[in-house]
C-alpha cells in the first residue's frame, strides 16, 4: 500500500478555521445501563482530534456503534460525550443526526478548535451501501477528511470510503498511521513459529479469513463463538450455540486445507455449556463431541485452555482477535482470561503478542493486562484483512503521500 498523506503532513493554513469531517472508530462496548466499559477506542482516537484543535479546526467527529438497522436510540453515541468531553477538556456539542439543516447549522455555529460529534452514521442504510448522495451530504459538511477509524478500515462505507471522493485533501489520523506502521511491519515479516487465536461472534466475517491466514502462520486456534461451525461441519452435536448454517460446507473445507498444508489448526476439546444466554445461567463443562440439546457453549472448558496454552509456548509472534467465550458474563470468563495470561507471560519472554479488537481489547484491558502486549490495536477485522495482505478500502481512498 502506498504511503498515505497524514494530519500531520497539512499545513497551518490549511487547517485554521478550516471544518474537518474526522471519522473515527467510537464503537465501544456498553452495559445495560449505558456505562462505557472499556474507552480504548476513544482514548485512541484523542491525539488527532486535539491536534486539530490546537490548529484551529472546526472538527466533525464521524462514528458507528454497533450494527443498528435504521434508527435504533439503543446505538445512540449520546453516552460517549461526557468520556469524550474530559478526554478533550472541551465541551462536545452534539446533535440528534449526521446529515441535514439543524447539523448544517450546528456546523456553522461551531467555533475555532470546537467539537461537534455526529449522531451514528449507520441510522443511515445508505451508509453500509457506501450510496454516493449520502456520502456528498456528510462531505457537504466539511472542507477536508480525516479517516482516523483504523478499526472501521476494512468497510467500503459512506463515511470511510465515499467522503473521500467528494472532500480534498483526505489524509490519515494519527492512529490510522500508528496502527498501520506497526502492524504492516510486523504481519508482513512475522518471527515464526506463528500462531492466529480467531474467536468472538462476528463469525460471518471472519471465518472468510481463516482461508488466508492457513497460508501465513504455523498454527490457528479457533475458540468463542467461531468453534460451534466446525463442530458441526464435523458432525458434533451442537445444542443451541451459535452456528452459521451456510458456512458448514467452508469449514469442513479449511479444516481440510489446514491439514494439507500442515497448519496445526486447535479446536477446543472441551466446552463450558449454558442453559440460557445470562450471567446466571446454569453451567457445566462437556466434551467437544456432545453438547446437550437445550445447551449452548459459551466458553473453552479447561483441558482446551491447557492445550492452547501449550501451544503457544513455542510460538514467537502471536494475533488475537475474537474472546474465546462470553467473557461478559464472570461464568463464561475463565477461557478468556487465561488466553489474556498466557499471552502476557510470552510477550514477557520476548514473543510479539498483538491484540485486536473491540471486545477482545476490553477484555484484556479488564484482566489488567493491555500494558503486558507488544501491540494492542483498536480493529479486530481490520487487523486480520490486513494479516491477510489486503488492502483496506478506507485507506487506498486517502491521497498518497
Ligand atoms: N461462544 C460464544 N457464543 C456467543 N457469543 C460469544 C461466544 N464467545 C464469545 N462471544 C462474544 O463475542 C463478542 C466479541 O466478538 P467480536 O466482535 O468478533 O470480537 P472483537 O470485538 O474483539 O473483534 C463478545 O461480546 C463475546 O461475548
Ligand atoms: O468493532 C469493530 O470491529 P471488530 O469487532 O472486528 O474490532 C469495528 O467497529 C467495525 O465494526 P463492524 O464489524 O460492525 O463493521
Amino acid at each position: 500500500m502506498a504511503t498515505k498523506k497524514s494530519v500531520g503532513d497539512l499545513k497551518e493554513a490549511d487547517l485554521k478555521g478550516k471544518k474537518v469531517f474526522v471519522r473515527v472508530d467510537l464503537n465501544v462496548p456498553l452495559d445495560d445501563n449505558f456505562n462505557i466499559t472499556d474507552d480504548t477506542r476513544i482514548r485512541a482516537a484523542v491525539p488527532t482530534i486535539k491536534y486539530l484543535m490546537g490548529h484551529g479546526s472546526k472538527v466533525i467527529l464521524s462514528s458507528h456503534l454497533g450494527r443498528p438497522k435504521g434508527v435504533t436510540p439503543k446505538y445512540s453515541l449520546k453516552p460517549l460525550v461526557p468520556r469524550l468531553s474530559e478526554l478533550l477538556g472541551v465541551e462536545v456539542k452534539m446533535e440528534n443526526d449526521c446529515i441535514g439543516e439543524e447539523v448544517e447549522k450546528m456546523v456553522a455555529a461551531l467555533p475555532d478548535g470546537g467539537v461537534l460529534l455526529l449522531e451514528n452514521v449507520r441510522f443511515y442504510k445508505e451508509e453500509e451501501k457506501n450510496d454516493p448522495e449520502f456520502a456528498k451530504k456528510l462531505a457537504s459538511l466539511a472542507d477536508l477528511y480525516v479517516n482516523d477509524a483504523f478499526g472501521t478500515a476494512h468497510r467500503a462505507h459512506a463515511s470511510t470510503e465515499g467522503v473521500a471522493k467528494y472532500l480534498k485533501p483526505s489524509v490519515a489520523g494519527f492512529l490510522m498511521q500508528k496502527e498501520l506502521d506497526y502492524l504492516v511491519g510486523a504481519v508482513a515479516n512475522p518471527k515464526k513459529p506463528f500462531a492466529a487465536i480467531v474467536g468472538g461472534s462476528k463469525v460471518s466475517t471472519k471465518i472468510g479469513v481463516i482461508e488466508s491466514l492457513l497460508a501465513k502462520v504455523d498454527i490457528l486456534i479457533l475458540g468463542g463463538g467461531m468453534m460451534f461451525t466446525f463442530y458441526k461441519a464435523q458432525g458434533y452435536a451442537v445444542g443451541s450455540s451459535l452456528v452459521e448454517e451456510d458456512k458448514l460446507d467452508l469449514a469442513t473445507s479449511l479444516l481440510e486445507k489446514a491439514k494439507a498444508k500442515g497448519v496445526s489448526l486447535l479446536l477446543p476439546t472441551d466446552v463450558v455449556v449454558a442453559d440460557k444466554f445470562a450471567a446466571d445461567a446454569n453451567s457445566k463443562v462437556v466434551p467437544a463431541s456432545g453438547i446437550p440439546d437445550g445447551w449452548m457453549g459459551l466458553d473453552i472448558g479447561p483441558d482446551s485452555i491447557k492445550n492452547f496454552s501449550e501451544s503457544l509456548d513455542t510460538t514467537q509472534t502471536i494475533i488475537w482477535n475474537g474472546p474465546m467465550g462470553v467473557f461478559e458474563f464472570e461464568k463464561f470468563a475463565a477461557g478468556t482470561e487465561a488466553v489474556a495470561k498466557k499471552l502476557a507471560e510470552l510477550s514477557g519472554k520476548g514473543v510479539t503478542t498483538i491484540i485486536g479488537g473491540g471486545d477482545s481489547v476490553a477484555a484484556v484491558e479488564k484482566a489488567g493486562l493491555a500494558d503486558k502486549m507488544s501491540h494492542i490495536s483498536t480493529g479486530g477485522g481490520a487487523s486480520l484483512e490486513l494479516l491477510e495482505g489486503k488492502q483496506l478500502p478506507g485507506v487506498l481512498a486517502l491521497n498518497d503521500a
